[in-house]
């Protein structure tokens, strides 16, 4: 191991297990040229209060044991790194065959602020189910009877025969955002680097591209347009913002739509775990919180304000997180189930 990642895990009071160790090699090694290495002593200490899911793995192993495991990932930075065109933020193979094995150990959904087609199109995983917008968009499992809006659900097929559930609460939304879509990028097209994303029931406004002092035109412009959508609201994400229907519904609601979905509305028998990055995985992360179970776990590199519980440093933990996980419940078949 490394002498700066050793040097992490002793300021933590950890003993690193193997896997661990490796990850903490790739972000920490510089040290062993002999160099000195700066290590952020902020990082560290937020490490202490949201401690690595890795390295706590076995802890919520015996937590999760006779419960039903429900895997929730967020996409971007998340499955994927965040990269500077949107539309290349791809997936890579070894991730893709983490989430396979994942959900074939426990149901998995993805719930992204992407359109869920968008989301299915980069993952390409038939036995994941999806939520796109934000949560505002999501396919699950056809219980009978729910506690949700009938108008908003359409049951449907898959291929194979099986029967799904569509639930779109924000359908009223629908043509409004149409047409913000098409006045936003003329509001904004002639802003070099701006670049529209159409998500749906969301609409994602990026401006990784736009130089500095050009800033303050996008937000004029959201801003002026959504002073005459009053049922719209603005939100922000990585160097993006956002423009969402003022409904009661985000990534939070969607995790507890679909843990109902499962079966498993206000059941003590279940282990939801929580992945994401973003500040819109908050709301998740405090469902989860507020009904005192899972593993809320937030990605970050950096120290962030945060609900999560635990955390991973980058996508690639992500990975090893999951591998680590399906190893686990491919060896535990026998007390873990798969609806
Ligand atoms: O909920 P998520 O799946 O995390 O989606 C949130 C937004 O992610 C995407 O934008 C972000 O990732 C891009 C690719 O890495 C990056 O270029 C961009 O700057 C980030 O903001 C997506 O394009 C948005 O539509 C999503 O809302």
């Amino acid at each position: 191991m490394g002498r700066a990642a050793s040097k992490l895990y002793d300021a933590m009071g950890m003993k690193p297990r193997s896997q661990s160790e490796s990850m903490s090699k790739s972000r920490h090694d510089h040290a062993d040229g002999g160099e000195p290495v700066a290590i952020d002593q902020n990082y560290i200490s937020w490490l202490r209060e949201h401690p690595s899911a890795l390295t706590s793995f076995n802890r919520m192993i015996n937590v999760a044991k006779g419960k039903q495991i429900i895997v929730f990932l967020d996409y971007d930075g998340t499955l994927s790194p965040i990269v500077s065109d949107p539309e290349r933020a791809f997936m890579s193979d070894q991730m893709r065959a983490a989430v396979c094995d994942i959900s074939n150990c426990f149901p998995t959904a993805i719930i992204s602020g992407r359109s869920r087609e968008k989301v299915y199109d980069f993952v390409k995983l038939d036995g994941v189910y999806y939520s796109g917008s934000h949560g505002m968009d999501t396919i699950g499992p056809a219980l009978k009877n729910n506690s949700y809006a009938k108008n908003y659900q359409q049951r449907s097929f898959d291929n194979e025969g099986n029967e799904f559930i569509v639930f779109q609460p924000a359908q009223d939304f629908l043509p409004a955002v149409k047409k913000m879509l098409t006045e936003i990028k003329e509001r904004t097209q002639n802003i070099p680097g701006v670049a529209v994303e159409d998500n749906m029931f969301c609409l994602s406004v990026h401006y990784r591209h736009v130089k500095d002092e050009d800033y303050g035109k996008i937000e004029e412009e959201v801003k002026f347009m959504l002073a005459n959508h009053p049922d719209f609201h603005l939100t922000r994400g990585k160097k993006v913002l956002e423009i969402r229907p003022s409904i009661k519904w985000n990534k939070g609601d969607a995790l507890k739509y679909l843990l109902e979905a499962f079966g498993f509305h206000e059941s003590g028998d279940v282990f939801p775990i929580y992945i994401g990055d973003d500040k819109t995985d908050e709301d998740a992360f405090k469902v989860l919180r507020e009904r005192g179970e899972g593993y809320p776990i937030i990605v970050s590199s950096t120290p962030r304000d945060t609900v999560a519980l635990y955390s991973l440093h980058s996508p690639s933990e992500v990975q090893l997180f999951l591998t680590r996980l399906s190893q686990w419940g491919f060896e535990n078949s026998a007390t873990t189930r798969r609806q």
